[in-house]
């Protein structure tokens, strides 16, 4: 279990305001960030990190505590049992691939655990190339092995994913999801990206303006948004079986309930759905 009771003055747009945040997270489970520009969601990650420090408050780990204002402990980075990928993936560019993970790697600790971590991403054959040669998926990925060298406890994602294309996209959410379950992480990932939150979150933190709105399943939190804000996605639809529609977007496959389907809709129809009603299918 994760407990997080922080309190950070931030410059917002509107002047100063207080983040207070006050959540638990499930051990192994997998967390969503959710919320508008500005509302303090790398802040969250990079306090959870060690990299930003609260003016107030605790954070504990399984019981251990990684920062507590009172008793003046504070855990650096390297003594915090993390793993960190962020949008804009810091890659060595003098390196290799293998090379980026080595230098994660601890000093005696069985180098084997790469070899695994690049199989796991499918980047066995691209060990020795440089970060210049890859594509912005593959960077991402060695960013994401890289981050688990050091079998962390908690992996943070801060929007691992936004800058690549579609399919990219399909294929890493497929690749976070299963080194999630096979390494028994808990995860924590900012995201814009409704529907890649319903295929990858068991729970949702809603933050706006510093506050946490809400903290639940992705179904409830949208819901509630949905209802309050009409919250839509727009879309394509790529697949008419008998029952099922499959529709593309936001660069997710989803399959909308029977409900929702109205007649008439065919290969190549754009619709609009409500964020609320979604079930998802993998691309591949
Ligand atoms: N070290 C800091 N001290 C004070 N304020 C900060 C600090 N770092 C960031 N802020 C401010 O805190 C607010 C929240 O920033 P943060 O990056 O956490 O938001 P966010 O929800 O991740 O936004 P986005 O989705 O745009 O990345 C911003 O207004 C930012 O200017």
């Amino acid at each position: 279990m994760i407990s997080i009771n922080i309190q950070k003055q931030l410059h917002m747009a509107q002047g100063m305001g207080m983040l207070n945040i006050n959540v638990q997270i499930s051990s192994k489970s997998f967390t969503a960030v959710y919320g508008p520009s500005g509302a303090g969601k790398t802040s969250l990650l990079r306090m959870i990190a060690g990299l930003m420090q609260p003016q107030q408050g605790s954070i504990e780990v399984d019981g251990v505590t990684w920062f507590n204002s009172v008793t003046k402990i504070n855990h650096t980075p390297q003594n915090r049992d993390i793993g960190f990928v962020f949008q804009d993936n810091a890659l060595f560019p003098n390196m290799t691939v293998e090379e980026n993970l080595l230098y994660a790697l601890p000093k005696y600790a069985d180098k084997s655990r790469i070899y695994r971590l690049l199989d796991m991403v499918g980047l066995q054959s691209l060990v020795r190339q440089r970060p210049e040669f890859l594509s912005g998926g593959q960077k991402q990925r060695v960013a994401l092995a890289r981050a688990l060298v050091r079998q962390p406890k908690v992996l943070l994602l801060d929007e691992p994913l936004s800058a690549v294309d579609d399919l990219t996209r399909v294929s890493l959410q497929n690749n976070l999801q299963q080194l999630h379950h096979e390494l028994g992480l808990t995860t924590i990932m900012v995201s814009h990206n409704v529907p890649e939150i319903f295929k990858l979150a068991d729970n949702v933190i809603h933050l706006d303006n510093g506050l946490v709105k809400q903290n639940e399943t992705p179904a409830r939190v949208f819901n509630i948004l949905n209802a309050q804000h009409g919250l839509t996605l727009l879309g394509e639809v790529v697949q008419v079986n008998n029952s099922e529609i499959f529709i593309l977007a936001d660069g997710n496959i989803i399959k909308v309930k029977q409900a929702l389907q109205t007649a008439h809709l065919s290969i190549g129809s754009k619709v609009s759905i409500h964020a609320a009603d979604l079930s998802l299918k993998k691309l591949s």
